[in-house]
């Protein structure tokens, strides 16, 4: 399985090319307005790449966002107030996969139990706590078994005793297939990924091991983030990783 985007978005300043090999899981680097979320949008069809976009070498740059094999779980859950959790997560069952109705919603519930959030199965989402909702989240995200998760930061707008938990939930739903992770925490990019790219001015500047990016980078930005983050030299980063797995 491997990914291939050419993309070009001039309004946005984006000019880059990405390519994924079959499980990589990469963490998008970079300052305000480098292009992460921008590059997020194209892969997930809400935005057009305007050059070729290849899903194991089949093209689906044309296909609207609800039809592609692709998963996001945005900083925001972005659950659908109207539904309950049940219903959130049977939608993508429904609508993308084509169960019948109550399939989707067997196939759903069995989805909320394997991420420990069964028990919340018939409320509504503004009943939920921001890590519940999250859970959530991720169950419909992976609900389609989408071939690439998308992830825009999606643990800033947790407090820090949710954190370690959704982290861990991420690391398994990254498991086996492509991840895209954006992020501004150095640890998050550490743990959920095995590249860094970084982005400046929508250009890709870097590009490496996450482990080499983090620890001697060459891009102004990631010097940055050693600069702020000391303990990324200090440490043996490749411990640390496997330590907190
Ligand atoms: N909805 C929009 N309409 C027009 N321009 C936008 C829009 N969203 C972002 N931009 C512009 O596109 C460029 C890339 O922004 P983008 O949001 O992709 O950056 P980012 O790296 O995700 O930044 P951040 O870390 O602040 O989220 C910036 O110049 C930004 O001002």
């Amino acid at each position: 399985m491997t990914l291939s985007l050419t993309a070009s978005v001039p309004s946005r300043g984006l000019a880059l090319e990405l390519s994924l090999a079959a499980g990589e899981r990469v963490a998008l680097l970079g300052p305000n307005g480098a292009g992460k979320s921008t590059t997020l949008d194209v892969l997930a069809g809400f935005l057009p790449a305007s050059g070729p976009l290849l899903l194991d070498g089949a093209s689906i740059g044309a296909a609207p966002a609800y039809r592609r094999p692709i998963g996001l779980l945005a900083q925001q859950p972005l659950l659908f107030p109207h539904l309950d959790v049940l219903g959130n997560v049977a939608f993508p069952l429904e609508h993308r996969r084509g169960l019948e109705r109550r399939a989707a919603r067997a196939a759903a519930a069995e989805r909320l139990e394997e991420f420990g959030v069964g028990h919340l199965a018939r409320r509504r989402p503004p009943q939920l706590s921001g890590g519940q909702a999250q859970r959530v989240a991720l169950a419909r995200a992976l609900a389609a078994e989408p071939r690439l998760l998308l992830l825009d930061e999606p643990l800033a707008a947790l407090d820090v005793t949710a954190v370690p938990e959704m982290r861990r939930a991420l690391r398994a739903a990254m498991e086996g297939r492509m991840g895209v992770v954006v992020t501004h925490d150095p640890l998050d990019a550490l743990l959920l990924a095995d590249r860094a790219i970084v982005l400046q001015d929508g250009r890709i500047v870097e590009d490496g091991p996450v482990t080499r990016v983090l620890s001697a980078p060459t891009s102004d930005f990631a010097r940055s983030l050693l600069e702020q983050s000391p303990w990324l030299a200090a440490a043996d980063l490749t411990a640390l990783r496997a330590r907190l797995a």
